[in-house]
Parts: structure tokens; C-alpha cells; sequence
């Protein structure tokens, strides 16, 4: 068959041109794909110099203890970390960034208009488990693992991104330097071989680019700058020198023992409490988990203490911790969290300690001393604590719980009459109280209570972490369980039964709160050097019983052993208080003058008096002092005076105690009983005082005449 002359022409040569044409598309998206390679290529080789250019900013940092290990490889997966820094600040897992227009808009990080956020926690959501992962057999906290994006070439202070620290290239030496101590060189030393062998280096050999992974290039408005001169030598050194300064006593330890460590990470499924004695590192495993609890999504943490002026230095310490990242601890005392809680809800508790007072004296007068409560050998301030602390402080509304009551920890036995005429007080306090419109701090714990059972927390916490819960009013725990509820990991309370200072006492399942099976104990001393806590053994240790029915599990060594050798005791017995004064005062001149840092000194005093004096007889010789009223645990440079209640849950290098006499001075009409109960609240107060030494203790008193005590010591 043949066709006309036109179709012959047409056909003939078709599928050669066909494939003509072929070749010609495939080599028009050769050349596109060469366009979009090449653009990839100096794109790539651009992030290559950013992060040359931050490793070697980075690198000039090896003079301080920080090490560098740049382009790992993650275990088991592709990925790749860019630069992993270990040095006295911790680990950091470091993402570098070089974006032409880095911005930090509310708590988002974009890159031009384009929200970065999520890829970016997604990359530290992926990278900081691995590291964790790595490093747990160490014992090495999840807390200690920071993870950064540097962005190349700009300047940026450190700032949080949703738990990431986003910080311009210029500033991140001199915020790693910043970064409190979490180890020691040798510790730096191991987490450096560790993560060597966990994360090695990324094999170049042999690698091809994908051509499925070529995209068409982004359109720019700008090129990303190449790295300038934003090194800043004098910004390091003096980074160097306020990380200098903030080391000694308020540093930080990330590096838990494995004794703490997976009591940081444990799972609790309810209330849960951490006990031992002091200098056993329940702040710290305390610290940690609130810091770890804030870093959840949706968190809402609470760290509170009895003491007023602890949640501010634990704050400080949480922060240190956290490095600012990841979430915040809110941190107040007991009191002011249930002040502010009534404000939100519009009620205004008139807290008036010194109209309490004078309501009390009222009462004592009217009815009181008129009373067989004036019979018994006791001084009115015991009526005083009973109602605060054991009628009040347990939320006791009915006269018929009273006299059923067990009073955990009070010596002086009342029998009914007694009772009935304790109750009696407590009503016309009550009424003395209501005259005055005022409010005393009970009240304010009952109220807030009363306020969360009638209308509970439209957001509830998700962790509350209590320090210091022996000293706290059975109600105060119940107002906080009621701001956190049973939820798993949710209520957690710290504290040491031998260091209460308020009288009175109760178990945690009167309060309602259910810690058995969820009961730690830690045993291994990290605090008191050796001869220190030599020293303190010899006291009697008073114990409340907090939680007499729950067995707590003994996490370490029991009874405490210490791990810090060494240490010195200096016990002074000086004829008059006058002469006590100045032997402590030279001491003071003396050790500062030859060399001790002020801000490692503390004088513990027992009563407010006693602290304002002390404030006058430092500065007087010449040296700083801060009340420990003001002190909120950032590093200061004066010599700290404060009353033992103000130094609860604090420690210092070198601490002197005055009034350190075993025993009380009795007072005339007072009980064998009256007086026992209170020598027991005296010995644990002097316990907390001395318990607060790291390496040194100056322990005071006056014998002889002008004491009118008995200088032996109990053995
Ligand atoms: N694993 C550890 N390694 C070294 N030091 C540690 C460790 N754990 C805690 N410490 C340090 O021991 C000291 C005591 O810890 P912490 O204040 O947590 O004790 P505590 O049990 O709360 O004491 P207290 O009941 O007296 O308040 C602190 O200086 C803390 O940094």
C-alpha cells in the first residue's frame, strides 16, 4: 500500500524526531535539575562555612573546658547533629541556622514570614532523647541536656523558643560561659568519650545527591550574610567572670548520682514523697523534676515552700538548671500562692500577725487565765501554738475531733477539762480575731482551701512540688492537693521529718493524701563534710511523725554517709555573750581576710533580734552582710545573717551558730513534759543550723554564770 506524496513526507523520519524531541526535553530538565543541584550545592556548601564558622567560635571556648564534636551522626537513624558541645555548663546539642531574616515574634521563631516553630522543636524533640538515651548509664540528668539553634551570622541574646535556645552566633559564647557549672573537668573528660563512641563523626566518603531531593530553589528576598566579625573577645571574658563569680555555693549539680538520677525521670502515679536527712539531695532531685515537669507540653508547675524566702532561691536555682528553657516554674511561698489565689476569686484576707497577737492576749485574759489551762506548768505562747498549730493547722472545726485528737508531737498530755477549756480559748480567740476584721496565717491557708473544695483550679497545676513539707499545716497540704489533685506525677512532697520547727504534727493520710508505695528515701550525705556531720550525730534527733505508717523505700546507703572527707569544727565556749560577740567577729575579720569570699559565710542566730544585731556587728567590722530576708540564692558578695527559720533548705561553705547550748534555759513554772517538747523543737532547730555547713562550723555559746545553763553536751 502506498499513500499520497504528503503522507509519505510525513511520516517518514516520525520516530527519529520523536525521540529528537525527547532528548531535547530531558536535557531541558537536565539543565534544570543541573540549575537546581548547583543552587543546592552552594547552598549547602554556604551552611558548611556557618558551621565552620560557629565551630570555630566555639572552639576558642576549649580554653574554659568546652569540647566540640562537629557533624555526628545519630545512632541508628540518618540524621546528623551539627555541632555537640560538653563542657562545665553540660551538654548542648546545637542546630546551626543561617537564615537571612531570623525573627523571634511572641514565643515563635520565623524565617521571613514562615513560622519555624515546629520544625524546630521537632529537630531538638528528636536529637535531645538520643543524647539523654546515651548519657543515662553516667547518671546524668535529662535536665542537663540543653539543645540550641545558632543562627549564623546575626546577632541575637539568648532567648527560648519553646524550649530551644535560639541565639545569634555572636552571643552563644558568651551565653555558654554563662551557663552555671553542671562538671567537673573529668566528668567533661567521660560525657566526651561517651558521645564520641555514641555519635560518630559523618562518613563523607562515597555520598551522592539524591536527585529525587533537588527542589526548585526558594525564592530569596535576601542572601543569608556570611559570617562577619561578631566574635566578641571582650564579651567572653567577661561572660568568664560572671560565670566565675556565680560558682561557688550556688552552683548547680546536673550530675546526679545513680542513687538520684532515676528518681528524676521515675514515674509516680499519685502523691508522691521524698524523705531523708539533710544534705541528702531531695532539693536537688526536687529541682530537677520541677524542671522536667515544666519542659511537658501544656505544663503548669508549682514549687512552694513553707519558708517565705525559699521559692524565690529555688526559683534562681531552677532557672540555673533549666537554663531558661523549657517551660516555667512558677515558684511562691505556701502563704502568698493562697493570698493571691483568694485575690483572683475576690476574697481579701486581712493577714494582720501582730493584731493575731494581741487577739490571742485578749482571749488569755478574759478567759484563758481564768481556766485549769492556768494550772498547768506551761507559758501561754503553748495555748498560743496548740490553737495555730493543732487545732487550726489540722482544720479541726468541731470540739468532738479535738477531744478525740492523737497530738502528734505535743508532750503535755490534756485531758478533757483541759480540752474543753483549750476550745474555749480558741472561740473567744476566734471572736477577739473577728472583732478586728483581721486574719491570721491559718486563716489564710483555711480559706484557700475552703475557696479550691467549694470551686476548684479551672486549670489545675500538673505538678506542685513542695520543699520544706514538715513544717507545713496539714491544711496547707491539703490546699496544695487540692491545686494538683491524684494525677500521675503530679504532687510531690520534699522534706525531713528530724528538721520541723513548728510544733505539732500530723500523718499525710489524715490530710488525705495517699504516698504509700510512692515513698523515697535518700541516704547518701553530698552536703556536710565529714567532721561536720561527726559533730551533728552526736545530737539527738527529734523526729514528728509525718508519715509514721508509710514505708519509704531507702534509695542509698542508710544511715547517712558522707561524701565530702574532711572539714573542721570550732566549738567556743565564751565566759559572757559580749566575749562571744567578738570571738566571732575576729573569726569573721580573720577568715575574710585571709581569703574566704564573704558570700560563702553565714552567721545563724535564733531570733529576728538577734539577726538585725548581727547585720549591725558585720558591717561595723568593716565587712558586707545581706539579711538572709533579702538573699534570693544569686551569688552576693556579703556575709549572709539570718535566723535558722530563714535558713531552712539553704547551705553555705562556712557557717557559725550562735546559742549552740544542747538544751533550752528552762523557764520557771514549766513542765518535765512542757520543757522536754520544747528542748525537742530546740535540738531540731539547732540541728537545721548546723546541718546548713559545707566545710566549716563555728559553733558558739556562753557557759558559766551568765548562761544559766549547763555546758554538757548530750552523748
Ligand atoms: N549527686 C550529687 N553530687 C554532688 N553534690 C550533690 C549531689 N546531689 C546533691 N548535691 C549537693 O548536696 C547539697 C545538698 O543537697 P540538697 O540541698 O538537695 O539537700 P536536701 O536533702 O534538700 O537538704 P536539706 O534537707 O538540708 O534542705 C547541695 O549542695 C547539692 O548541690
Amino acid at each position: 500500500m502506498t499513500g499520497t506524496t504528503d503522507d509519505v513526507l510525513a511520516t517518514a523520519g516520525g520516530s527519529l524526531r520523536a525521540d529528537a524531541a525527547a532528548c531535547r526535553e530531558l536535557a531541558e530538565e537536565c539543565a534544570r535539575e543541573r540549575e537546581a543541584l548547583l543552587d543546592r550545592a552552594t547552598r549547602l556548601e554556604a551552611a558548611s562555612r556557618a558551621e565552620v564558622s560557629v565551630a570555630a567560635t566555639l572552639l576558642s571556648l576549649e580554653v574554659y573546658g568546652w569540647r566540640v564534636l562537629a557533624d555526628r551522626q545519630w545512632p541508628r537513624s540518618a540524621g546528623n547533629v551539627d555541632l555537640l558541645l560538653v563542657g562545665p555548663g553540660g551538654v548542648v546539642v546545637v542546630d546551626v541556622k543561617r537564615w537571612a531574616e531570623p525573627r523571634i515574634a511572641g514565643d515563635r521563631l520565623f524565617r521571613g514570614d514562615e513560622d519555624e516553630t515546629d520544625t524546630l522543636t521537632a529537630r531538638s524533640a528528636s536529637a535531645v532523647p538520643l543524647v539523654v538515651d546515651a548519657l543515662s548509664d553516667l547518671g546524668y540528668a535529662p535536665t542537663a541536656v540543653a539543645t540550641a539553634a545558632v543562627l549564623s551570622g546575626h546577632r541575637l541574646p539568648a532567648t527560648d523558643v519553646a524550649g530551644v535556645v535560639v541565639v545569634g552566633e555572636a552571643e552563644v559564647a558568651p551565653w555558654l560561659l554563662r551557663r552555671g557549672r553542671r562538671l567537673a573537668r573529668r566528668d567533661v573528660d567521660r560525657v566526651v568519650r561517651l558521645l564520641d563512641a555514641s555519635f560518630p563523626p559523618h562518613t563523607t566518603s562515597g555520598r551522592r545527591a539524591s536527585r529525587t531531593v533537588v527542589s526548585p530553589p526558594k525564592p530569596r528576598t535576601r542572601p543569608a550574610p556570611e559570617t562577619a566579625d561578631l566574635f566578641d573577645a571582650a564579651e567572653i571574658a567577661a561572660a568568664d567572670r560572671a560565670a566565675a563569680t556565680a560558682a561557688p555555693i550556688e552552683q548547680w549539680m546536673t550530675w546526679l548520682h545513680p542513687d538520684q538520677a532515676p528518681l528524676v525521670t521515675r514515674t509516680f502515679n499519685g502523691p508522691a514523697r521524698l524523705a531523708g536527712p539533710a544534705g541528702t539531695g531531695k532539693t536537688v532531685v526536687a529541682l530537677h523534676r520541677a524542671a522536667l515537669a515544666a519542659r511537658r507540653p501544656g505544663a503548669r508547675v508549682l514549687l512552694t515552700s513553707f519558708v517565705r524566702t525559699l521559692p524565690v532561691v529555688l526559683a534562681t536555682l531552677v532557672h540555673r538548671l533549666g537554663d531558661g528553657t523549657g517551660g516555667t516554674v512558677e515558684a511562691q511561698s505556701v502563704h502568698g500562692w493562697a493570698r493571691g489565689l483568694l485575690r483572683e476569686r475576690g476574697v481579701r484576707p486581712r493577714l494582720d500577725a501582730d493584731r493575731a497577737e494581741v487577739a490571742f492576749g485578749r482571749a488569755w485574759t478574759s478567759v484563758g487565765r481564768r481556766s485549769v489551762l492556768a494550772t498547768v506548768a506551761v507559758v501561754p505562747s503553748y495555748w498560743r501554738e496548740e490553737i495555730d498549730h493543732v487545732i487550726k493547722g489540722r482544720g479541726i472545726n468541731r470540739f468532738e475531733d479535738y477531744a478525740a485528737l492523737d497530738r502528734i508531737g505535743r508532750r503535755t498530755p490534756l485531758r478533757l477539762e483541759h480540752r474543753e477549756a483549750v476550745w474555749d480559748l480558741y472561740c473567744s480567740y476566734q471572736d477577739a480575731l473577728a472583732a478586728t476584721g483581721r486574719h491570721d496565717f491559718a486563716d489564710v491557708l483555711r480559706l484557700a482551701r475552703d475557696e479550691l473544695r467549694t470551686e476548684p483550679l479551672e486549670q489545675p497545676y500538673t505538678a506542685v512540688v513542695v520543699d520544706e513539707v514538715q513544717d507545713l499545716t496539714l491544711v496547707g497540704v491539703q490546699l496544695l492537693h487540692a491545686a494538683v489533685g491524684d494525677r500521675t506525677d503530679g504532687l510531690l512532697l520534699v522534706g525531713d521529718s528530724t528538721q520541723a520547727l513548728y510544733p505539732g504534727g500530723f500523718r499525710l493520710k489524715d490530710a488525705g493524701v495517699d504516698v504509700v508505695g510512692r515513698s523515697v528515701r535518700l541516704g547518701r550525705n553530698y552536703r556536710n563534710a565529714a567532721a561536720i556531720l561527726e559533730h551533728v550525730s552526736r545530737l539527738p534527733a527529734q523526729a514528728v511523725d509525718l508519715d509514721a505508717d508509710v514505708t519509704e523505700t531507702p534509695n542509698g546507703e542508710v544511715p547517712p554517709v558522707t561524701t565530702r572527707l574532711g572539714g573542721a569544727v570550732h566549738a567556743v565556749e565564751a565566759a559572757s555573750p559580749a566575749a562571744l560577740d567578738q570571738a566571732l567577729l575576729s573569726r569573721l575579720v580573720d577568715a575574710i581576710h585571709a581569703g574566704a569570699r564573704a558570700g560563702d559565710c553565714a552567721v545563724l542566730v535564733p531570733g529576728n533580734r538577734d539577726a538585725e544585731r548581727w547585720l549591725r556587728l558585720v558591717r561595723a567590722a568593716g565587712l558586707h552582710a545581706v539579711s538572709l530576708q533579702e538573699y534570693d540564692g544569686r551569688p552576693v558578695d556579703a556575709v549572709k545573717v539570718g535566723t535558722v527559720h530563714r535558713a531552712k533548705g539553704l547551705e553555705f561553705a562556712h557557717v557559725a551558730v550562735l546559742d549552740t547550748h544542747p538544751m533550752p534555759p528552762r523557764r520557771s513554772a514549766e513542765s518535765d513534759d512542757a520543757y522536754a517538747e520544747r528542748a525537742e523543737e530546740w535540738q531540731r532547730r539547732l540541728h537545721v543550723a548546723l546541718t546548713r555547713a559545707r566545710d566549716t562550723l563555728w559553733c558558739g555559746r556562753v557557759v558559766g554564770p551568765a548562761s544559766g545553763r549547763s555546758a554538757t553536751m548530750p552523748r
